[in-house]
């Protein structure tokens, strides 16, 4: 009998990582789940635990915190039997790019980047050498959308969707998956985190039906999960004109719109 690989789950107290970890433990994987709230982690663990009889350990970290990812990296690079990483911790900041202190800027781009990035750092080395494995990163469609108003919150989530694409470029071909999974507007604790009401939004999706669909999409091996996208092509035509840029964007010249009149 061939045993499942250990799921870690960032963010896994409330929301979409909680959601995760339930989804995860009704296949029968154990968990190591993280957060700053060890009582709601604490629950889910019991809870999940009777329910899915797997284990799950409970870590509580800062993710802001940088003095703490030492600790997750070290298990996540020795730890032979975690298989599976959900880089899922993110928060939103409303507000005006002008209103951000230098604090909350550093905060939101240290947990949805840096933190995201070292995670996935420390374990793809030893999942590469064993030729298994798969990192999920949760993006999000704001990151296609200066439009929306979330400046800083996108460009995080631009950068989960590059790193994620680039990830899968250098570490499909040894044999471990990487998926970036794109929620649009999801009913979690996030929007009042982040001061905004959800139900003033005109279209959100339920957390379970984003979870089932992220999770077709892992199953499919999909680079790129869109899950509120019914329109699949639109990304294929994207991403298909990103591509054609390439041969475009390489040459010795400056093109003729920027030659000096003289
Ligand atoms: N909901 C939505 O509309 C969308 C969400 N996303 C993304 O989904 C991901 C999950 O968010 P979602 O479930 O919606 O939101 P929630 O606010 O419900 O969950 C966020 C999770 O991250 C954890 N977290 C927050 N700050 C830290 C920190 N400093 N250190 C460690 N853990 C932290 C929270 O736990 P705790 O407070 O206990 O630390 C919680 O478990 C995020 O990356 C978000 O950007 C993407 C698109 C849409
Ligand atoms: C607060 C948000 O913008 C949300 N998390 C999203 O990514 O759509």
């Amino acid at each position: 009998m061939t045993t499942l690989p250990t799921v870690f789950i960032t963010g896994a107290s409330s929301g979409i990582g909680a959601t995760y970890a339930e989804r995860f433990a009704r296949r029968g994987h154990n968990l190591i789940i993280v957060a700053r709230d060890k009582s709601r982690l604490d629950a889910l663990a019991l809870r999940l635990h009777a329910e899915h009889q797997v284990s799950v350990e409970v870590l509580q970290a800062d993710l802001t915190n940088t003095a703490e990812l030492p600790a997750l990296e070290a298990r996540l690079r020795d730890d032979a039997d975690i298989g599976i990483l959900i880089n899922n911790a993110g928060m939103a900041q409303s507000g005006d790019f002008l209103a951000q202190s230098a604090e909350a800027i550093e905060r939101q781009i240290t947990l949805n980047t840096t933190a995201l990035t070292r995670l996935a750092a420390a374990i793809a080395p030893r999942l590469a050498q064993s030729g298994t494995g798969a990192i999920v990163n949760i993006g999000s469609v704001v990151g296609f959308a200066p439009e929306f108003g979330m400046s800083i919150y996108g460009a995080t989530k631009a950068f989960v969707l590059f790193l994620s694409q680039g990830l899968s470029l250098e570490l499909s071909p040894k044999g471990v998956y990487v998926q970036a999974v794109l929620p649009a507007a999801t009913r979690t604790e996030i929007w009042q985190r982040a001061g905004i009401d959800v139900n003033t939004l005109p279209e959100v999706m339920e957390v379970g039906e984003l979870v089932d669909a992220a999770l077709v999409g892992f199953d499919r091996r999909e680079p790129v999960t869109i899950p509120p996208l019914h329109v699949a092509e639109r990304w294929d035509a994207l991403d298909g004109a990103r591509q054609a840029l390439m041969s475009d964007i390489r040459q010795a010249h400056a093109a003729e719109r920027y030659q000096q009149q003289h």
